[in-house]
């Protein structure tokens, strides 16, 4: 199988050196040349199997130049008990006959980003190795919240690599940024940008295609690339707990195999909605794909006019992993789409850097129209829905997945579809202590991680491991800059 660019179908490599560029050259998204398809009887290959052989069995499809016995070693290492808090690795929850909750947060740092990002580092290193490659990368990441600490903790150490975080300053909750701050390794550093996560994220894709600065890195030793999901190696590790899902709710007898499911994401960076869009292009019996947005509703109003505009306020939300108006992975929709038409996805990014704004073909929209929903819910409606199903359901979710539960709640209504629908769950509630007790109706006796405690108390539910020990842990970093000095603090951490 072999990749190329949403900007530049010209350009063509192998999955390893996809994984080690991160993203084309020519800024676009490198993403398979074809979809695999897979059939009834490899769903049913997959039914009773664990985890981690679904992992290698699915990436094995898209990863033809690497082994079954390097994923299976890799999912191995990935997603054990010493990471992974439960046998299951990404367990759905049953919330009712046609309600299920796929909870993607029992990893290292409680966040769905656990589930790629303690794959990637490895394949990252196996690529490192399959092209042969001297020099050292650099990992460059830009993080409302959730990426930066997981892909720390992935990289953390890893022989031939070194990772900077940037994420918004006041734009993270108080346990994500100690999460992030505290972080150990001898290769790993974080900076707080004076400015929302648009800003943090175009910072690092203007360096990624600074010709000088990679210039200035190569002479030094050192090349950069991604953990975000602009990199396919974060991308199709989650395409697995989507088809994984599936075959669990088989499994269980919670659907017949061949049934339809509904799939509702909480989304920002457009990646993990994207997995669940390549899972149903592979073939997995999908209905809609259901997209929740918090206040930054600009998706919403996509999916439902095909007009895409950041021109709008940013709201710094409760749910701050979403809290984005550039949602990067859509280009690898618009690419799918629109028939691997590299020429018309170039021009919407151009007119998308040029005037914020792009509006897509009447085919595009029909399609998005056919294959997916899209909702937002404000403050008040997340509060609500994490009260909801505390209350209804003994059930405490976080304040991204409560977004997911009160648009699902929306489509049903606008629709009347009563197809068996999984809303994700993308961290632990554990993350926003604040929110969620104030959700249930408790006054926060504290800040940040001063509250994992009292939400243990009130809910009796168990604080993740690796949050309790944030308690008490030295702050290891302090830096600050504006958005121009990003570049400066690259070059000063690769010195
Ligand atoms: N929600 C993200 C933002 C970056 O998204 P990614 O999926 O591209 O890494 C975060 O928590 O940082």
């Amino acid at each position: 199988m072999k990749y190329y660019s949403t900007r530049d179908a010209a350009v063509r490599m192998d999955a390893a050196e996809a994984i080690k560029m991160g993203l084309s050259r020519d800024g676009g998204l490198l993403t398979p040349c074809g979809i695999p398809q897979i059939d009834r009887a490899f769903l049913e290959s997959l039914v009773n199997v664990r985890y981690q052989e679904r992992a290698a069995k699915v990436m094995g499809l898209y990863l033809t130049d690497y082994t079954y016995e390097e994923l299976s070693g890799f999912a191995e290492n990935a997603y054990g008990p010493e990471k992974f808090d439960c046998d299951a690795v990404a367990p759905v929850r049953t919330v009712d006959e046609t309600t299920h909750c796929l909870e993607l947060w029992h990893g290292p740092t409680s966040a769905f980003k656990d589930m790629a990002l303690q794959m990637l580092p490895q394949l990252l290193s196996a690529a490192l190795r399959k092209t042969g490659e001297s020099k050292t990368v650099c990992i460059l990441v830009a993080t409302s919240g959730d990426t930066g600490k997981a892909a720390m903790e992935g990289f953390a150490d890893v022989p031939q690599t070194k990772i900077l975080v940037f994420y918004p300053k006041d734009g993270v909750s108080k346990v994500q940024e100690t999460q992030m701050v505290t972080q150990d390794g001898a290769n790993v550093g974080v900076c707080a940008v004076e400015g929302n996560f648009d800003d943090a994220q175009a910072g690092v894709k203007r360096i990624f295609s600074d010709e000088a600065i990679r210039a200035t890195l190569a002479d030094r030793g050192y090349f950069l690339s991604s953990a975000n999901s602009i990199n396919w190696g974060r991308i199709l590790p989650q395409v697995v707990y989507y088809i994984s899902a599936y075959c669990d709710l088989v499994r269980d007898g919670k659907l017949s195999m061949g049934d339809k499911v509904n799939f509702c994401v909480p989304t920002g960076n457009f990646g993990d909605i994207l997995a669940a869009y390549y899972a149903k292009r592979m073939g997995l019996p999908v209905g809609k794909l259901i997209c929740a947005s918090n206040c930054n509703d600009v998706l919403t109003d996509f999916l439902r006019t095909g007009v895409y505009d950041k021109n709008r306020p940013f709201h710094t939300t409760m749910s701050p992993s979403m809290d984005i108006l550039v949602s990067s992975n859509l280009e690898r929709l618009l690419f799918d789409l629109s028939g691997e038409n590299d020429a018309e996805v170039k021009g919407y990014m151009d007119a998308l850097a040029k005037t914020g704004k792009y509006e897509v073909s009447d085919a595009i929209k029909a399609a998005l129209a056919d294959q997916f929903w899209g909702g937002f819910c404000g403050e008040a409606g997340t509060s609500a829905a994490i009260a909801k199903y505390y209350k209804e359901n003994g059930y405490l979710i976080d304040t991204h997945t409560a977004v997911a539960a009160s648009v699902m709640e929306q489509y049903r209504k606008a629709t009347g579809d009563k197809t068996v629908t999984v809303f994700v769950s993308t961290a632990s509630p554990y993350k926003f202590c604040d929110h969620v007790l104030r959700a249930i109706g408790e006054t926060p006796a504290g800040d940040g991680v001063e509250l994992l405690d009292q939400l243990h108390e009130t809910t009796g539910t168990a604080i993740p491991r690796r949050l309790a020990a944030l308690k008490g842990k030295a702050r290891r970093f302090d830096l600050t800059c504006e958005k121009p000095g990003m570049d400066s603090v690259v070059l000063e951490f690769l010195k």
